[in-house]
């Protein structure tokens, strides 16, 4: 049986900002209140998407989330018509109106956390959506999230759905972000690395002192045990909490990994030498890589400004692995020549791919960001909705649809137009029928 790693992207919303939403999380604070386009943004993601998809990988779509959240405005008291909800909003409290139109959504490998048939013990695929507590325009994600999740993996004969964690700090989880799974091939049985920013229970374990720990170790031991992970299947590493303080707000901003592959900065964990021994013996004998990069080759500092390791790291069909990186990599000569050198050092990463995700990129998410890992056997992949599926003439139907729905700018004072809440859901109804995903949307029910 064949087995494949698929991707699936954040379709960005119609509402796409910058609000600078997300402390500890540098690009966010730095481009609030910056110009965005909304339509370069859907575009940009599309334009990955695609590439992705003609490098010979499974691509999938994730759908975005209706915003402005006029419900949860309506549960803070604010009432009428729609428009007098957001025009109320607007004027008494501009800081929720933002929140509520957020389009972070977009960033998938927050979406949720998953575990492949191959490490679970009924042998089904688990999935289980992120709570996202820690920022409140993220927390808004989870239910719209399970949703569009169960709709386009249906199948209960492979595929098991769990609710969020509890929504309170202790249970703080942030999905994929701090979650990679090492393997041999993707049906093998693999070791799952859960990694969090600080213990909630117990507060003389080390956290960090400036920016917010997400993501709890209660978290990943919660999900562990409900995708039914045993001890030789998982691993769970604490966070460097000094890197937290320096802008690294999720793990993988400052790690990434594929198949036999962990690619990782120096500082990025606590108690690294004796983590990696762990990860080696639950791995087994097979060779397993552990590219390190030296504070001295590529700072924290220029990691976060470039998103080294927010890259995807993908195998290709004839086994070569490549990296996915944003264009601010190639920008930068540190970064690109120490990207240039580490395809000639004889371990599996032979290519390099560029990609502009700019838009994105200016809210703290790179490419790895922007997708939801799924590793999935061929049975499995047949029992996916296939209309999620990116092919040439998805690619063209979806660009055709941002084109006719998407704004090209949008400014904070453009997020109390009550209009452009009729156009988003016209925008959503609509690609519901394209996705084939049913009535995932309140609006709809
Ligand atoms: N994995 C990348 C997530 C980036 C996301 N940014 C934001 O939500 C910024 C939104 C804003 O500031 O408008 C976050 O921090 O969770």
């Amino acid at each position: 049986m064949n087995f494949y790693e698929a991707n699936f992207d954040g379709l960005v919303g119609p509402t796409h900002n910058y609000a600078g939403l997300s402390v500890g999380n540098v690009a966010s604070l730095n481009n609030a209140k910056s110009l965005s386009s909304p339509k370069q943004a859907a575009k940009q993601g599309l334009q990955k998407m695609q590439a992705l998809s003609k490098l010979g990988l499974v691509q999938g779509v994730l759908a975005p989330q209706e915003r402005p959240d006029v419900y949860t405005l309506r549960r803070l008291g604010f009432s009428g018509n729609d428009a007098q909800v957001i025009q109320q909003a607007a004027k008494q409290a501009p800081e929720v109106l933002r929140a509520v139109c957020s389009a972070s959504s977009m960033w998938t490998a927050n979406a949720a956390t998953i575990s492949p048939s191959a490490d679970t013990l009924d042998g089904k695929v688990h999935f289980t959506p992120a709570n996202l507590t820690n920022k409140f325009h993220r927390s808004l994600e989870p239910e719209t999230t399970g949703r569009i999740l169960k709709a386009m993996f249906s199948d209960e004969r492979h595929f098991a759905h769990h609710s969020h964690l509890p929504d309170n700090d202790h249970f703080g989880d942030e999905g994929a972000a701090n979650h990679t799974r090492l393997c041999r091939g993707y049906g093998d049985k693999g070791v799952e690395l859960f990694v969090y920013g600080r213990t909630a229970f117990d507060q003389q374990q080390p956290a960090p002192q400036k920016y917010p720990a997400r993501h709890t170790k209660e978290a990943c031991e919660a999900v562990a045990r409900l995708h039914g992970l045993t001890d030789e299947t998982l691993v769970l590493m604490q966070q460097n909490p000094d890197v937290i303080d320096q802008g690294v707000f999720h793990n993988d901003v400052i790690a990434v990994g594929n198949q036999n592959v962990l690619f990782y900065h120096q500082q990025a964990f606590l108690h690294t030498e004796q983590k990696l021994a762990e990860i080696q013996r639950k791995f087994g004998t097979h060779a397993l890589h552990f590219i390190e990069v030296k504070t001295s080759e590529v700072s924290v500092e220029e990691a976060v400004k470039t998103y080294l390791f927010n890259t995807q790291l993908v195998t290709l069909a004839n086994g070569d692995m490549a990296i996915i990186a944003p264009t601010e990599c190639r920008d930068s000569a540190t970064v690109s020549a120490y990207l240039e050198q580490l395809t000639g050092r004889g371990t599996p990463v032979r290519q390099v791919h560029y990609m502009d995700v700019k838009q994105s990129m200016q809210n703290g998410g790179g490419p790895a960001c922007l997708r939801l890992r799924v590793a999935l056997g061929e049975q499995e992949l047949a029992a996916v909705n296939p209309a999620v599926l990116m092919n040439d003439a998805l690619f063209g139907r979806l660009n055709q649809w941002v084109d006719q729905h998407y704004r090209d700018q949008l400014t904070e004072a453009d997020l109390a137009d009550p209009q452009l809440l009729i156009e988003s859901r016209q925008a959503l109804d609509e690609l519901t029928q394209i996705l084939k995903l049913g009535s995932v949307y309140q609006f709809q029910r």
